[in-house]
């Protein structure tokens, strides 16, 4: 049967060119003049997409959009007047899929059309198997969990999907803001085309322009060949700006006007090319107090955060925390190709449901992974995780502390401020190693942003021992020593020899100040790491047994080690 559209405009000639547009494209299209004339046809046909003016004759279009996102899931378009930017964002959020400006640009309609009759398709294949459709099975596959508060967030995620609205994922660090991000390209029309993930953080800010936008060949010292922005590489995907309020101000600008424009010009190029992508963007950071505070433009927030959506804490969804943990336990058997899958203990199981998991989904995947590289056996016992010994009394009053530094919605505040009690922040430092996401590079959380003092550096909370180890021999030119003890390791090693404590902490860290790794603390981690563990593998003649005996590590966590930093089985020659 051929897709049907109703078409709301008032200017004649305008709708006749849609109807011949929509016409070439094998879809019967009926148009109506007026708001209410609107809403009868709407209601006496079964159209499979509207395409609306915002400005009619007896009322606004944004009264349709609402009328039929209401009580239909079918796609309905807006057509705004060129710059009145803040009505097509009102569409968006009232549940408009997508917007398209007059003077009307044919190319730009086409596109707009094509993306209704995915989402058509979409919302077809899920009517024919509701229990299981395709997205429903993808979203349950990579987003883990089916507490109260993950079947609300589910349901939203499908129907931003659908959307072209700019998406802005807030929480806390860990929560999972960027799987969901995947998960909203993956699950909408634009998932042929690509995902590409920035790390606004880890940019350095002279390389941004061009990081985002490309350069032409000669156009600077250094510009050797041609070379694409990330805003070309996801043309007809998405662009995910994670970690957006690290941008610095004068970036903002550039980026706002290529979102505003939808175009994006090379450096060291003359024309402006046209780029159609979504915009989804993510940070832990409280981006509305940084707009307060003028570290963060309001109008690029405004053109971003067209629908905030709030992951919750892992504490917030503790019945989660079982079905997630065998969910990692079988990633981890698969990616360290372990002969069975490890498995938790009731007690074990029980533990983790009371920790409090300040570093979110991404700390109970590191508590597992270590776990599982401690066990001699496939068998998890409470004594693997390393989690202190459960006391219910200062859980409670932790939980106590965080609830007093809530002001009204205790999750998402913790959330936004990333706010937790220094108790917590020491237990965080304990349990929460290097990032592991497979997706992820190293460099993600920490180039760039946190370099100025060497504590901050050390006490980093993702540090994992071996990188500390290494930290803190380069840091401060002295030997690693076999005994660093597990909380703040810089200060323990330290202290630790009596000749080091007379050392001048502060003295350190103006020294090492001069001294940070231009490439950033996570890369100048993992190249540290890597350097040791092929040193260790030389040592041995690549025996991996004998070469994780000489770093003091296990042979499993080695084979990881190995794979995350890419050092090929054998590479004597
Ligand atoms: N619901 C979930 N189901 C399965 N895995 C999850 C879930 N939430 C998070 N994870 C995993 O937890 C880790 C952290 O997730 P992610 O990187 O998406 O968090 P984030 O909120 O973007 O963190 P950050 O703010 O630090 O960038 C990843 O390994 C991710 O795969």
């Amino acid at each position: 049967m051929a897709t049907t559209a109703l078409v709301v405009d008032d200017e004649v000639d305008l709708c006749r060119l849609m109807q011949i547009t929509l016409t070439k494209m094998g879809i019967k299209s009926d148009v109506a003049y007026t708001l209410s004339q609107a809403k009868s046809y709407w209601q006496d046909n079964d159209y499979d997409f509207c395409l609306t003016d915002l400005k009619l004759p007896d009322g606004s279009g944004l009264e349709l959009v609402k009328h039929i996102s209401a009580s239909s899931n079918k796609p309905i378009a807006v057509i705004t007047a060129h710059g009145s930017m803040d009505l097509a964002i009102e569409a968006l959020k009232l549940g408009a899929f997508d917007f398209v400006n007059k003077p009307l640009e044919l190319p730009r309609l086409r596109q707009l059309v094509e993306n209704a009759l995915k989402v058509i398709d979409q919302n077809n294949e899920a009517e024919a198997t509701p229990e299981s459709s395709p997205e429903q099975q993808i979203l349950d596959s990579r987003l883990i969990g089916d507490s109260a508060v993950m079947h609300p967030l589910k349901n939203t995620i499908l129907k931003l999907a659908r959307s072209q609205a700019p998406v802005f994922l807030s929480g806390a660090s860990g929560t999972g803001k960027e799987v969901v991000a995947r998960l909203i390209h993956d699950l909408s029309p634009r998932r042929d085309g690509s995902f590409v993930p920035v790390n606004c953080g880890a940019i350095p800010s002279e390389l941004m322009e061009s990081e985002f936008f490309g350069h032409k060949k000669g156009s600077f010292t250094g510009a050797v060949a041609d070379k694409q922005g990330l805003f070309q590489q996801a043309n007809g995907g998405t662009l995910f700006l994670d970690e957006v309020a690290d941008l610095p101000l004068a970036m903002q600008v550039k980026l706002l006007r290529a979102i505003q424009e939808k175009t994006v010009r090379a450096i060291g190029d003359t024309k402006e090319v046209p780029v159609d992508i979504r915009i989804l963007s993510a940070t832990h950071k409280d981006l509305n107090q940084l707009v307060q505070g003028g570290m963060f433009r309001q109008d690029l927030y405004y053109r971003i955060n067209v629908i905030e959506l709030k992951l919750p804490t892992l504490n917030a969804r503790r019945d989660d925390i079982p079905v997630l943990a065998e969910h990692f336990l079988a990633m981890i058997a698969e990616e360290w190709q372990l002969e069975s899958q490890p498995l938790l203990t009731a007690e074990a199981n029980l533990r983790l449901q009371q920790h409090d998991f300040a570093g979110n989904v991404r700390e109970l995947r590191n508590v597992l992974e270590r776990a599982v590289t401690l066990a001699e056996t496939s068998t998890i016992d409470i004594s693997h995780l390393g989690l202190s010994d459960f006391d219910a009394d200062q859980e409670t009053d932790k939980h106590q502390k965080i609830n007093e530094n809530r002001v009204s919605d205790s999750i998402e505040k913790t959330d936004k401020n990333d706010e937790k009690p220094s108790s917590i922040k020491n237990d965080t430092t304990q349990q929460v190693t290097a990032n592991l996401h497979p997706y992820r590079t190293m460099t993600h959380h920490y180039a760039a942003v946190k370099r100025p003092s060497i504590s901050g550096v050390i006490s980093d909370s993702t540090l994992s021992e071996i990188d500390r180890r290494s930290v803190v021999s380069t840091a401060y030119g002295i030997e690693s020593t076999d005994k660093v003890t597990d909380k703040y390791p810089s200060e323990t090693v330290i202290k630790n020899d009596n000749e080091r404590n007379q050392f001048d902490i502060t003295t350190a860290s103006n020294t090492v100040s001069a001294e940070l790794p231009a490439q950033g603390l996570e890369l100048y981690l993992q190249e540290q790491e890597k350097k040791l563990i092929i040193t260790a593998l030389k040592q041995t003649g690549w025996n991996k047994t004998q070469a994780a005996e000489l770093l003091g590590t296990t042979f499993r966590s080695l084979r990881y080690r190995m794979t995350k930093l890419d050092i090929a089985e054998d590479q004597s020659e």
